[in-house]
Order: structure tokens, then sequence, then C-alpha cells
């Protein structure tokens, strides 16, 4: 399941996270690279242990974890420290691949097994043509392309491009979360249950049968859930 969250950064913290950006020295991205998508990867990266990336990181940890849809769609465990990428002029593009089963965190030292990917598109869509996402599922392929500050989150599994960008730059932050459900068809099932019962609350309140549809919620969860 592909999913959208709207203004995962308000306007504050994008400028924020573009003014650490605007200063920062890109590095070739294949720096992260498995041998099989270095082949495919042409695009440009922030270090990781760079300075620029520890401080734009905090404030999109921050936003990720007071996000609500965010934490109802992806039901996180591990979030594997989120790092920052430019395409732009020769490196503008990375071709068909899917991403690591599993990835080492070098600031925590943990495994991360990335059940989901995550992109925050970071530039105004105005600004440069192409270098749309395009992920394939059992339904097809999907372009996603969204304004500043707007998040897709998708599962790890899924085999995924970024078209080349031929005006401009694209900058996003990308990122892996390992999730406390692991089978993506159980996750979307809790998440449909979860905004349901949200739609419930908000026009009925909390009747008897919204209080016990909650509990059966906490009761899958609590059932599937791996802390
Ligand atoms: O730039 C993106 O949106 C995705 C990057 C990506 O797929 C990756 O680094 O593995
Ligand atoms: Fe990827």
């Amino acid at each position: 399941m592909l999913i959208e969250i709207p203004q995962v950064l308000n306007a504050d913290e994008l400028s924020r996270v573009r003014g650490i950006l605007a200063d920062a020295a890109w590095a070739d991205g294949r720096i992260t690279a498995g041998s099989q998508s270095a082949q495919v990867k042409n695009n440009w990266q922030l270090p990781e242990q760079s300075s620029q990336s520890a401080a734009a990181r905090v404030i999109l940890l921050e936003a990720l974890n007071r996000n609500a849809l965010f934490l109802s769609a992806a039901l996180p465990k591990r979030i594997f420290p989120p790092l920052f990428n430019r395409y732009e002029g020769e490196h503008n593009t990375f071709g068909n691949h899917i991403d690591n089963a599993v990835r080492h965190c070098p600031v925590t030292g943990q495994r991360v097994r990335t059940d989901l990917s995550a992109t925050i598109f970071l530039a105004d869509p105005d600004n440069y043509d192409g270098g749309e996402l395009v992920i394939e599922d059992t339904y097809g392929q999907h372009a996603v392309k969204l304004a500043a500050g707007d998040m897709v989150l998708y599962p790890g599994s899924s085999l995924h491009r970024v078209e080349p960008v031929t005006r401009g730059a694209r900058v996003a932050s990308f990122f892996w979360l390992e999730s406390m459900v692991r089978e993506t068809e159980r996750r979307r099932l809790l998440f449909e249950m979860d905004m349901a019962i949200l739609q419930l609350r908000n026009t009925g309140g909390d009747s008897e049968p919204v209080v016990n549809l909650t509990g059966c919620y906490h009761n899958l969860l609590r059932m599937w859930a791996e802390v």
C-alpha cells in the first residue's frame, strides 16, 4: 500500500531544513548503495555523519513523531535516521531497484529491517521537471511527485525508481523503518480500521460500539505487534 501524508513538515520546519541543506557538501550517492543499485544510482547524497545531516534529521524526526497519520500507517518500531539526496545536472536519476532488506544504523548501532521506505519531498515541484518516484506494486506503477513537505510511504519490498530530473533540482529526504507489524496486509487492515474508527468518533462520539471496535483494534495490534 502506498500512502501519501501531506504537510509532514510545516513551513517553518521546511525553511529550516532547506537553510541547513543550502550550505551542505553533497557527495556521490553511491556511498550508501549496494553493488547492484550502485549501477543504476546516479544522484547526490549528504554524507550521513555530516553535521548538516544530523541537524536536519532532528527536525524531521520531531515532525514524524507528532504526525498521527504517519504513526498509524507505519506503526514504527525503529526509524533509520533520515538521509538526504539531490538530483540535479549530471547526477539526476536512480534506476529500478529494491532497497536492501536490512540496514545497519551507524548512529544507534542497531539493525533496521526495512518494512517501509519513505520519501519526504523538500523541493517545490514547480522548480524542477521529472524526478517522479515511480513505485510498482501488484496494481501497477504509480508516479509520485508531491508538494514540498509531503511524504510518501511504501512497502520496502517494492521495485521503484526516480525518473531523470531534466530541469532544476529535486531535493528530498529518504529513509526506512521497521514496523511493529511486519506484514503489509496486516498493517493496512489496522490502518483502515483506525481511520474508520476516527471517522466514527468524529461524527458520533464514543458510543458503545465505537468503544468495542477500538478494543478490537487494540486486541489485533496486541496479537500482531512485535515490540
Ligand atoms: O529519492 C527518492 O525518492 C528515493 C531514493 C531511493 O530509492 C533510495 O535511495 O533507495
Ligand atoms: Fe530506493
